[in-house]
């Protein structure tokens, strides 16, 4: 019998088995066995990447988008009008067969959008090419879910199985379970809080069916089971997603005002250009970039190039942005002046554990700097335009 068969199978067994107190173990059991199916289903073949060809496209700019949704929604029409790039449009299905990537230049940012083909039910098993998007989306930032405004709202629902079925949780965050293996010592299961969803037999019988018999489980939430689930696998990509809903210019103004009022959700119309740049908004909202601002010393702050930063990748303190133009420039750093929002009055002296905010402007002061020239410090030569700043710098009045 197949992978896909016996997750079938095993899920036509939970549908007839009663929920209660005496079955909750045995669903438990059933929920992991699944799990592991999805995973071993999910697995790439031999030797591949995971994508698939025409899917291998390589990361550009300072943050990855992915369209995804189903066929004939207009992802190829909101890329080309975002980004400008021509990705076919037309009004039959499945006219994007690979990934066509676009630009989008935003606040001095560029961002790479993807444009996927339309993902049909039964992806996460691997039909049509939902394995290969799949994979895709899971190399994004965020994803946009794009949506057909004039068709069924069960289409969300639809597609958010299908990317929770192979492991994509969108616009939650991880589980707050502290899990570790061990080599010895049984199984230790705490918690900080009474919980309601799971004991101690319950976690025990599932770290079973992985085989796990030395670990140490901590609850720091009242989590279920799928969440211990998804710590136990420690595959689980959390994105977020912000669902566009497309065409708005074929329905009534009540259905529009009723889909911009959920979460997480932006209406449009591309054939109109309509909210665009609401849609642009969100998504940069989403992103959580965070663009700080280079100051050589005496001189104005270079607002052409921004050193970008993400909380998600890598991190926003003063080192990581240190760490982002080289790595050996943190050793050499006396403090850091900030002005922008993150400082508290302007500027103010930092260290390397100061938080940036959006639109800090940073000038560096090295240890070195300090000591061979008293006051002659200045930051050279390490922003994303060496030369430039440089060849400033020379001429410049050495001032704050
Ligand atoms: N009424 C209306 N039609 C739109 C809008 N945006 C796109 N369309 C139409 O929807 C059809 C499908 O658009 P595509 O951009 O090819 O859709 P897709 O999601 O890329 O489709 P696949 O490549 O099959 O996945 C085209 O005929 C577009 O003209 C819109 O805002 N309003």
């Amino acid at each position: 019998m197949g992978i896909v068969e016996r997750i079938k199978e095993i899920e036509a067994e939970m549908a007839r088995t009663q929920k209660n107190k005496a079955t909750e173990y045995h669903l438990g059991q059933l929920k992991a066995k699944i799990a592991k199916l999805r995973t071993q289903l999910l697995e790439p073949p031999k030797g591949s990447s995971g994508a698939g060809e025409g899917f291998e496209v390589t990361k550009f700019g300072h943050g990855r988008v992915a369209l995804i949704g189903f066929p004939s929604v207009g992802k190829s029409t909101l890329l080309t009008m975002l980004t400008g790039t021509h990705s076919e449009a037309a009004s039959y299905e499945f006219t994007t067969l690979t990934c066509i990537p676009g630009i989008i230049h935003y606040n001095d940012t560029k961002i790479q959008l993807l444009d996927l083909p339309g993902i049909i039910e039964g992806a996460s098993e691997g039909k049509g090419r939902g394995r290969q998007v799949i994979a895709v989306s899971k190399s994004a930032d965020i994803v946009l879910m794009v949506l057909d405004a004039s068709k069924s709202e069960g289409h969300r629902q639809i597609l958010t199985k299908e990317l929770e079925a192979v492991g994509l949780r969108l616009n939650k965050r991880p589980p707050q379970i502290y899990f570790k293996k061990k080599k010895t010592g049984g199984i230790s299961f705490n918690s900080t809080l009474h919980l309601t969803h799971v004991d101690e037999k319950l976690c025990y019988q599932i770290l079973h069916e992985y085989k796990i018999h030395n670990a140490e489980v901590l609850f720091r939430e009242d989590a279920t089971v799928d969440d211990l689930i998804d710590v136990i696998e420690g595959n689980r990509k959390y994105m977020k997603c912000i669902y566009v809903y497309n065409k708005i210019d074929v329905v009534g103004i009540d259905d529009v005002d009723r889909l911009a009022r959920q979460p997480n959700s932006v209406v449009i119309s591309c054939n109109m250009k309509l909210n665009l740049d609401r849609l642009l908004a969100k998504m940069w909202e989403a992103m959580g970039l965070v663009r700080i601002y280079t100051k050589p010393q005496g001189q104005q702050p270079d607002f052409t190039d921004p050193v970008v930063l993400s909380a998600d990748r890598g991190g926003c303190t003063v080192e990581d942005f240190c760490n982002h133009i080289h790595r050996s420039l943190v050793k050499d750093v006396k403090y850091v002046l900030v002005w922008g929002t993150s400082a508290r009055h302007s500027p103010q002296h930092c260290g390397l554990a100061q938080m940036l905010e959006d639109e800090d402007v940073v000038q560096i002061v090295k240890k070195k700097e300090k000591e061979d020239g008293g006051g002659r410090g200045r930051f050279k030569s390490h922003s994303n335009a060496p030369s430039r700043i440089s060849d400033r710098e020379k001429k410049a009045p050495l001032k704050t």
